[in-house]
């Protein structure tokens, strides 16, 4: 696919989105796909390859969590894997402090070859190799204003997990495949003694496919 044909592509989905990125984002985030599926041909890293769902269900799925970041200073990204969604959130807002950890090197490795290209606009960036078993400090992991994960564990579980790395009036945010009511989502949050924020569901651009993120605070 072309670059322009691509910055189509992210124009027209972060419009129906409902969000905003600067005019370099997505000649930036067409080199990064060219990276992801040139690595993908030798690490395994992701079972999407179809250049249009990339765009769908890799990056614009990643920038559709825009308004559940604005306003942090971090943002920590946790069962990464090839950096879903944290690259294009960084690439979206350059000053966000973004970590991006997964439990497996060779994806880490991908992550941490990427934002050492120049002109990427991942610069800063930072990727640990490391299980996310709720112990920041031991990990290498810091605490920030919004952990994030997509694809990572169900919702139960990440909400047992995620609260150990929020810093201080930070977020846990959940991307859910399925949405869950509002009842659902208070429940389980009040199970750990946590409130549900926020929750919206939207629905990717170009398949339709349903989507959820909910915010959830100490
Ligand atoms: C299905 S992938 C999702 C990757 C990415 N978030 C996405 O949406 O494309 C889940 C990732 O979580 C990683 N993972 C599983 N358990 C982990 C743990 N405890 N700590 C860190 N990473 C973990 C796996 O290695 C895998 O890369």
């Amino acid at each position: 696919m072309d670059n322009a044909r691509f910055g189509d592509l992210i124009g027209q989905g972060c419009r129906a989105l409902g969000v905003t990125v600067g005019e370099d984002v997505p000649g930036r985030l067409h080199r990064l796909m060219g990276e992801l599926l040139k690595w993908n041909a030798k690490v395994n890293l992701t079972a999407i390859t179809a250049e249009e769902e990339v765009v769908e269900k890799h990056f614009l799925d990643s920038l559709a969590v825009l308004p559940e970041v604005e306003g942090a200073g971090s943002v920590l990204d946790v069962g990464a894997g090839a950096g879903f969604p944290g690259l294009p959130l960084k690439m979206a807002r350059p000053s966000l402090a973004v970590t991006v950890v997964d439990a497996v090197g060779k994806k880490v490795g991908y992550v941490k070859a990427v934002v050492a290209v120049a002109g990427l606009g991942l610069t800063g960036t930072k990727a640990v190799h490391t299980r996310a078993e709720g112990k920041p400090e031991a990990e290498g992991l810091p605490r920030a204003d919004r952990v994030i994960a997509r694809a990572f564990m169900d919702l139960p579980d990440w909400l047992d997990l995620a609260p150990a790395y929020l810093a201080e009036g930070g977020h846990v945010v959940a991307m859910l495949g399925k949405a869950l009511s509002e009842d659902e989502l208070k429940a389980q949050a009040e199970k750990r003694g946590l409130k549900l924020v926020s929750a919206r569901a939207y629905r990717l651009p170009f398949s339709g496919a349903e989507r959820q993120v909910a915010a959830f605070a100490k």
